[in-house]
């Protein structure tokens, strides 16, 4: 199932999962399904697989650069996220909106977001993992990040103190931030 969300070229996806009294199978990536559906991913050349061991962890907001754009397509493999993309494209009807999304091993749900978007999640369970595919390779030269509570995300946090990396903690304002993406060039 592929399903809009209010940031257009965000698609929640939700694989089939076929359960059996072993578990369930589930073909978390299909390019030729996606396509048939309607969704056209550009190629994946890199997987990432990160693990965070408690909760109220925050990663984010991250994006990279053009000439190294990063689309992502983001699945929790274990626990659950909030995950959040944020439109970065300067001349987007939707720049500066954000949209978040329960991302679970339960609930087998992806989030597909494309370059022009920054990314980030928090955890909402412990040891939980996130497993996302990158339409280009790390280029730590084009790594960029925004502060994760300057952007009016309702990060669902309660009283959690949110743990994030020093590099993280000293991101710069998204009121500060400018964009290197276009909306023209982007959509
Ligand atoms: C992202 C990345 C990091 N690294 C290295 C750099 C560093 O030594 C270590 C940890 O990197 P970070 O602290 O940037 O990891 P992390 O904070 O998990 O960064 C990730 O956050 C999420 C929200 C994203 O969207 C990703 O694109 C990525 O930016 O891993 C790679 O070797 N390859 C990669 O692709």
């Amino acid at each position: 199932m592929i399903e809009g969300t209010p940031l257009p070229g965000v698609f929640r996806i939700v694989p089939p999962r076929f359960g059996d009294e072993r578990g369930f199978f589930s073909e978390s990536w299909n390019s030729r399904k996606l396509r048939d559906a309607g969704l056209d991913l550009p190629e994946f050349v890199q997987d990432n697989h990160s693990m965070s061991s408690q909760v109220g962890t925050v990663r984010g907001l991250h994006f990279q650069s053009p000439p190294h754009a990063q689309g992502k397509l983001v699945r929790c493999g274990r626990g659950a996220i909030f995950d959040v993309a944020v439109d970065i494209r300067r001349g987007s009807p939707t720049y500066g909106q954000w949209f978040g999304e329960e991302l679970s091993f339960a609930n087998g749900r992806q989030l597909w977001i494309p370059a022009g978007f920054l990314h980030g999640f928090a955890t909402l369970e412990p040891d939980s993992e996130i497993v996302y595919k990158c339409t280009d390779f790390y280029a730590p030269e084009c790594d960029g990040a925004v502060l994760w509570d300057s952007v009016g995300i309702d990060w669902p946090l309660g009283e959690i103190d949110p743990i994030l990396s020093e590099k993280d903690a000293a991101a710069m304002p998204f009121s500060e931030f400018e964009t290197p993406f276009d909306y023209e060039a982007t959509s």
